[in-house]
């Protein structure tokens, strides 16, 4: 199905599900009857709303004022995913179609040399089937629109490597050749040919190809590579190789296409950003963005302000390269609505969420000043018992709602805790990033994440490991026992040097008690932290509740006071100040 296609799918259910059930399926093959394909497509869509497997609207709090393009018709999430998926499959659809077909007409040119100037017929073999992959290639795509991501990829692998296979041999060969005839001069020039070539290759794959910096260091670190390589691999199969480029006065090129790649890296990450920034501006009409603020997981977020209530927030959105994956849209609208679902003042409060008309989706949230607990302890150090206990007080708070709404947070760890500055209360904590959240009363078959591992090693409980279909809030009180060890210690309680390794050790290990690694933690609190990562859920404190009611119990607990954490800030801003450089 096109694109326009899924419009008009959309638009026909969305006007369907406003009239009464029994007129619904008059109404959509009246609306289709010249296009099956979009029928059924809607009769499916419908059947589903019936029988409730839609996912139901969000959410409870607050009745946000939904950035929608067309705000009176319900967001369908099936719709909002085939439309994302779509979207991002298209452009690199159409990239891939570009490469191939410049691949194409390059290969063609250098027949047609090959032909006219060196009457040569050797070298055609490996150009007519590097041609037949990359016309063939772009064929497919052209005529074939609805090709999935992953064949789309093979497909980019198929002309990227049949095409420097072919540069490969060709090199090769003329460097055997040259130094049969020993003739230096040609040897040189083709050595560094072969080195501007791939220099060439690098710098466009990395300004043309949408890539975030690590895809791109995962592709173009190897291929700097492969002309030093071909060059080796030249000398390995004849030693004249070796003694002729040596007379090169100028030596060895310098590892340009090591140079090359680090640019075209730095490229990837700048053109990313710039565009995700554009993408992001472009599309939040409502929002003016002010700047980029960080990225995590699966999401970027920027600090924007609604242009009509001038109310500063920050806007989460999905990146691009995600929505080729359902599991992380599914993820990403869950955490929106799970979120919005909780009101207690620990936790972050959601102004806002859509999807705008192109598919893309985000949520605008409250925007916090300070920083998170793994930037904190990152920064500053380890902090001190009572501080410790006063962030997980709050976060204990948030929980007791979350929890008793049947819902499992999932993610407890540092980066997802916030220490802000609000309402002029300094230190007050916010619990973030319901992403891998999972609701109790949803039937787990329904539940996207309920069977998978998700989390983050460090922090997870494990249940959560060893069976995450039987995860209950006990796995979060583990996670916060594990939030606790890191602020005291500065380190997770397991530390592997795999995720699979401290997954190992989450579900084998007995954690070393926190006082190995600093001799001033009170004894009361270290024991509630191990009674927090007992192993068996049954040793463990049994909720959210019940920890809350330990922690107060604790000696240093409210020994951290709004003074002290009012002269923290005021120091740090002071540092901060200081650290500004004077003209
Ligand atoms: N409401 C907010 N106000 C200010 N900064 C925020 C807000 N929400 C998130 N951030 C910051 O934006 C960055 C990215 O956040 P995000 O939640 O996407 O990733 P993460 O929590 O670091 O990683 P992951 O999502 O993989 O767990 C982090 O530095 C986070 O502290």
């Amino acid at each position: 199905m096109t694109p326009t296609q899924y419009t008009r799918v959309k638009e026909v259910f969305s006007e369907a599900i406003k009239l009464p059930p029994r007129d619904r399926v008059a109404f959509a093959q009246q609306q289709c009857s010249e296009t099956p394909e979009i029928l059924t497509e809607v009769l499916s869509l419908l059947k589903h709303h019936f029988a409730g497997t839609v996912l139901e609207s969000p959410p409870s709090r607050p009745p946000p004022d939904t950035i929608i393009a067309e705000p009176s018709s319900p967001i369908d999430p099936n719709l909002v995913l085939k439309d994302v998926w779509e979207d991002n499959r298209q452009i690199l659809r159409r990239r891939l179609i570009a490469i191939a077909s410049v691949m194409a007409v390059l290969i063609a040119i250098s027949m047609v040399r090959l032909f006219t100037y060196h009457n040569a017929v050797w070298g055609y073999g490996g150009r007519i089937g590097t041609l037949a992959v990359t016309v063939g290639c772009a064929t497919i795509l052209v005529y074939k629109p609805r090709v999935t991501l992953l064949q789309i990829r093979g497909a980019e692998v198929m002309v990227m490597a049949s095409v420097g296979l072919l540069a490969i041999v060709i090199v090769v060969r003329l460097m055997l050749e040259s130094a049969a005839r020993q003739d230096a001069v040609t040897l040189i020039s083709v050595h560094n040919w072969n080195f501007f070539v791939w220099t060439l290759i690098i710098l466009v794959y990395g300004v043309f190809m949408p890539n975030t910096w690590r895809r791109a260091a995962t592709i173009l670190i190897p291929v700097a590579i492969i002309p030093g390589l071909v060059t080796l691999l030249a000398i390995r199969l004849d030693s004249r190789v070796g003694m002729l480029l040596g007379q090169d006065e100028f030596g060895m090129p310098l590892p340009v296409t090591l140079i090359a790649a680090g640019v075209s890296i730095y490229a990837a990450h700048l053109i990313h950003g710039a565009r995700l920034f554009a993408y992001t501006a472009q599309r939040l009409a409502q929002y003016k963005v002010k700047r980029f603020i960080g990225e995590g997981g699966m999401g970027q977020v920027f600090e924007a302000e609604h242009r009509m209530l001038k109310r500063p927030c920050a806007i989460k959105l999905i990146q691009p390269e995600y929505c080729a994956d359902d599991q992380a849209l599914q993820r990403f609208q869950c955490e929106v609505r799970a979120t919005a679902k909780l009101t207690h003042s620990h936790t972050i409060e959601i102004y806002d969420y859509g999807q705008t008309k192109d598919g893309v989706f985000f949520f605008a949230m409250e925007l916090l000043p300070g920083m998170n607990l793994r930037n904190l302890v990152d920064t500053t150090g380890t902090l001190p018992a009572p501080r410790a206990v006063h962030f997980l007080v709050q976060v204990c708070e948030a929980l007791c709602e979350a929890h008793s709404a049947g819902m499992i947070h999932r993610d407890v760890k540092p980066a997802n805790i916030f220490a802000s500055q609000r309402g002029g209360i300094d230190d007050f904590t916010k619990l973030l990033d319901f992403g891998v959240v999972r609701e109790l009363s949803l039937n787990p078959q329904h539940s996207v994440e309920s069977n998978m591992v998700a989390g983050t090693p460090g922090f997870m409980s494990p249940e959560q490991i060893a069976s995450p279909c039987d995860v209950d809030a006990r796995s979060d009180i583990y996670s916060v026992g594990a939030v606790a060890y890191f602020l005291l210690t500065g380190r997770p309680p397991f530390i592997g040097d795999s995720p699979l390794e401290t997954m190992m050790a989450q579900v084998n290990q007995t954690p070393d008690l926190p006082s190995t690694y600093r001799d001033d933690i009170p004894p009361d609190l270290q024991s509630v932290i191990m009674r927090c990562l007992a192993k068996e859920v049954e040793q463990r404190i049994a909720g959210a509740n019940c920890l809350l009611d330990e922690l107060k119990r604790c000696k240093c607990a409210d020994r951290w006071t709004q003074r002290d954490a009012t002269t923290w800030w005021r120091e740090q801003a002071m540092k901060a100040n200081a650290q500004v450089p004077t003209l």
